[in-house]
């Protein structure tokens, strides 16, 4: 199977173009070419393929085979493979995601997108479209206790589920331990991405985050419009536009009120092509 590699702020996922290839089994694939030791080594698998209803179609899936609804990273990363290589020459484009159609808009620096702008439409935190379970109809700044330790959380879906968590610190945040313990709370029923944040200044969060089905990622798109969407919610920053630090790079956000719509912007890197034989 060809393949190519890229990724968003070190989010990195392995791309398959289907217009050219066919993948029988994403979701087994999915999980042989995440594999840092045995495969390729990937936060997941991104399949590119035709749509009746947008430009293109993206369908993503988690390193553990699971399939995400939406990939913030994942689809600055879609527009600069079919703009890179040749299958647009367009510079606004729309990509047709599980959580609806996207539009995103391509900056073009020596004929490559070097940054990509895209529209991730509304931020939702009526309770069951999360879905949390929850005797409010939004949790807002909720407290919980994971292991013995008190957190305050914010669960809000940007086309799939989060949970922002403030913290004083993030050095110190034992994530391999923690980041499970949110992923599978039963609160949950479809598990959560969980964004742990620390407040820089009134425009600028750092955060580290646990995905659903990938673990620590260097960056989570959605995650990131997410916790800038929180922030600004309880006040932590003053508003828009929101610098979001994370391990792999830097996004920025801009949260519309009067169109009540999420805008990220941030680069996407080609890493290499390959092929490798399943
Ligand atoms: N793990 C996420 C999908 C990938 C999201 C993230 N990589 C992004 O850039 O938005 C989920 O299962 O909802």
């Amino acid at each position: 199977m060809k393949f190519t590699k890229m990724h968003g702020c070190g989010n990195d996922y392995v791309y398959v173009n289907c217009f050219e290839e066919k993948v029988e089994d994403p979701s087994e694939t999915a999980i042989k070419v995440s594999d840092r030791h045995f495969g390729i080594g990937s936060d997941g698998l991104i399949l590119i393929k035709p749509s009746k209803t947008a430009d293109f179609e993206m369908e993503m899936y988690n390193a553990d085979g699971s399939e995400g609804s939406m990939c913030g990273n994942g689809i600055r990363c879609v527009a600069k493979y079919v703009y890179d290589f040749g299958l647009t020459d367009q510079k606004n484009i729309r990509v047709a995601t599980k959580s609806g159609i996207k539009d995103l808009e391509l900056t073009v620096e020596g004929e490559k997108v070097s940054q990509v702008r895209v529209n991730m439409g509304e931020p939702v935190f009526e309770a069951e479209k999360i879905p949390v379970l929850s005797e409010t109809n939004q949790v807002i700044g909720e407290p919980v206790t994971v292991e013995g330790r008190e957190y305050y959380m914010t669960c809000i879906s940007m086309g799939n589920p989060h949970a922002v968590v403030p913290l004083k610190e993030l050095e110190n945040l034992k994530i391999e331990e923690t980041g499970p313990k949110f992923e599978k709370m039963e609160s949950f029923p479809d598990r959560v991405n969980t964004e742990f944040v620390k407040v820089l200044d009134r425009h600028t969060i750092q955060m580290r985050v646990w995905e659903r089905g990938s673990g620590e990622t260097y960056a989570c798109g959605t995650g990131a419009c997410a916790a800038a969407v929180a922030a600004i919610t309880n006040h932590w920053v003053e508003d828009s536009p929101v610098k979001v630090k994370l391990l792999g790079g830097d996004l920025e956000i801009f949260w519309d009120h009067a169109e009540n719509t999420v805008y990220m912007t941030g680069p996407a890197t080609i890493v290499y092509s390959g092929e490798i034989n399943l």
